[in-house]
């Protein structure tokens, strides 16, 4: 059977409907035009279209035909899904087969395909049951998704690599430290943090030229790359400043090492016709007992650098408590924290996200603030992760989101354009059972329309747990709640789950806008998100937009909107008014 099979099936399938139902005759379009109608729609669409029935191909539009490289004659009832998939993928084949055969839908997913030629692809597909001739079939599509992954990878390499150096960036020491941390706890071992700041750096680079500068944290970062082992990783976190993740290494194996960076200066470096003798400042701290995640280590290492730079510098000093009162901090917190909920002492600002379209506000990001009796003003950073770590998130969230959306219908009934509520949700909030009703309980109390307000969720954040937190997602997305992800690019960046997940919005990270205009990775990083949120039909928004040569990068790339000081701060919700009243406040593009 060939091609014609598709035929047979179709209009089989169409005279059993006109028969069983009589209805047939009142439709407009005669069988024939249908079958023509189907012919015509199936060789103009940009994506393959594929019947399956008894693990066999039935039809394969011409896209799909051309994608793996067969006629309809080597394919169409010869040939079954199994012999155009790498054989590793069988297994998942031929459960999707199993459960379309029961009537279950499928979501998309990615499978590595075989052309006829033996040439491979990573390609997206998706199946549906159907019934043909009484018998269950499926109807499914396949794209070639190698562009997309290809950017993919590109987004994440440039997004894990310091690029002056190529070692790993702070992004990659982090995801390379949670595999260490779960090692470590999994056989009860030790990993030591050293941090390594060159000292008096600044002087080369003031002296000599940064180019200098740079070519010198080059041959550093070399050299010290030969004094640890192969399970280690070294990372650059900017400036003149390394860290070292060692696995297994308590202190004695942590002072040997630090030893041996400190003699790594001990020879003069050879760069740009330049014998340049530098020395370095080491602060070690040791999981667990000096900190049980990367930024507590971090920070106490921190410490223990600066008190080796006190000592006189080119020494290291391991971290001990005195030199930071952190801890104390932290209880502190956490009941000044309570009190301020009970006692009201949290406050919304709220930052403008603007169309490149139009220049208008068309929505505002809620950002809390802690208004303290004593302290003045404490920003979010200083006290969201104490909220998250004690669990008080939970009631610190609910109440942003019940105020957020209260104070969108307030603006409406001051007579001001409905705006779009976006509101930062913490990853325990949104595990928390109940979240779904919580969302739907401020909506119902403020009378806010659910496609007004927009929930911001981290890469991080839905990639916990994929499976559960997909149904708290789509349980937000029926309700019409917009979803957005925060930070992106500094995560997975992966357009499987971009697929899988009902979001509307891709917000680029802060950090790959900073140095826009300088830095052609950024560049290459937004633009490349930029598309991929085109090709997928979602929102872009670029976070932190400082200049107007940032703006006007990002025009150029197509973003759809922007946010950041160079619109306006984050404001308090009377001053937000102030703005939208003179609307249309900002074409600022000249
Ligand atoms: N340098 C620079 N910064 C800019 C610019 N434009 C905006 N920002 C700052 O970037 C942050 C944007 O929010 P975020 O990435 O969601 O990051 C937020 C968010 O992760 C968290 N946060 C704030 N409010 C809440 C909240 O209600 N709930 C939760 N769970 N987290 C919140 O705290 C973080 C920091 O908030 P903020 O300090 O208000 O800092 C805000 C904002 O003031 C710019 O042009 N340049």
């Amino acid at each position: 059977m060939t091609v014609a099979a598709g035929k047979t099936i179709l209009e089989q399938d169409l005279s059993d409907a006109a028969g069983g139902a009589g209805e047939f005759a009142r439709h407009a379009l005669s069988l024939a035009e249908q079958g023509e109608m189907f012919r015509s729609t199936m060789d103009a669409a940009q994506v393959g279209i594929f019947i399956l029935q008894d693990r066999r191909f039935k039809y394969a539009n011409p896209f799909f035909l051309r994608l793996f490289g067969f006629t309809a004659e080597e394919l169409v009832d010869r040939l079954g899904p199994l012999d155009i998939v790498v054989p590793e993928q069988h297994p998942v084949v031929l459960e999707q087969m199993q459960q379309r055969m029961i009537g279950v839908n499928g979501h998309n997913y990615e499978l590595t395909a075989v052309r006829k030629n033996g040439s491979t692809f990573p390609a997206m597909v998706r199946g549906s049951p159907v019934t043909f001739g009484g018998q269950p079939a499926s109807v499914g599509t396949v794209l070639d998704v190698s562009a997309q992954k290809a950017a993919e990878q590109r987004i994440r390499e440039l997004a894990d690599f310091d690029v002056l150096t190529g070692l790993p960036n702070r992004r990659l020491l982090r995801d390379r430290f949670a595999q260490l941390l779960a090692g470590a706890e999994r056989d009860g071992s030790a990993i030591a943090l050293i941090f390594l700041d060159l000292d008096h750096f600044k002087r080369v680079n003031d002296s000599l030229g940064h180019s200098v500068g740079d070519d010198l944290l080059c041959e550093v970062a070399r050299r010290v790359d030969t004094v640890i082992r192969r399970v280690d990783t070294v990372a650059r976190l900017g400036g003149d400043e390394f860290i070292f993740a060692l696995p297994a290494t308590h202190t004695a194996a942590a002072t040997e090492v630090a030893r041996r960076l400190l003699e790594v200066f001990g020879k003069p470096f050879a760069v740009a016709g330049h014998e340049l003798t530098v020395t370095g400042s080491l602060g070690i701290s040791v999981f667990p007992q000096d900190g049980e995640d990367l930024e507590t280590l971090l920070k106490n290492a921190d410490a223990a650098m600066y008190k080796a730079k006190e000592l006189g510098r080119n020494t290291f000093q391991f971290y001990n408590s005195a030199m930071n009162t952190a801890t104390l901090e932290r209880l502190l917190m956490e009941s000044n924290l309570r009190r301020a909920l009970i006692q009201e002492e949290f406050t919304l600002f709220y930052q403008p996200l603007v169309s490149l379209q139009s220049g208008l506000v068309i929505g505002v990001e809620a950002l809390i603030r802690w208004q303290h009796p004593d302290l003045g003003m404490i920003m979010p950073d200083r006290f969201i992760h104490v909220a998250e770590e004690t669990g008080l998130i939970n009631q610190i969230g609910d109440w942003v989101l019940c105020e957020a959306c209260r104070q969108a219908q307030r603006w409406v009934k001051a007579g001001l354009p409905p705006l779009i509520m976006a509101v930062n949700v913490a990853p325990v909030q949104f595990r928390q059972a109940g979240f779904v009703e919580v969302v739907a309980g401020a909506l119902a109390a403020s009378g806010l329309e659910a496609s007004r307000l927009e929930l911001e969720v981290t890469e991080r954040t839905v990639m916990h747990d994929a499976d559960i937190n997909l149904g708290t997602l789509s349980a937000l997305h029926r309700m019409g709640v917009e979803l957005s992800l925060d930070d992106f690019g500094t995560g997975y960046s992966s357009l499987a789950y971009l697929k899988r997940f009902p979001v509307g919005k891709l917000k680029i990270d802060r950090s790959f806008i900073n140095d826009l205009e300088t830095d052609a990775d950024d560049q290459a990083i937004a633009s490349t998100i930029v598309s991929m949120g085109r090709n997928l039909r979602l929102t872009v928004l670029a976070e932190g937009v400082e200049t107007i040569e940032q703006l006007a990068l990002l025009r150029k790339m197509g973003c759809d909107m922007a946010q950041g000081y160079h619109f306006s701060r984050p404001l308090p919700a009377e001053q937000i008014a102030d703005l939208l009243r003179q609307q249309p406040f900002m074409n600022r593009n000249d």
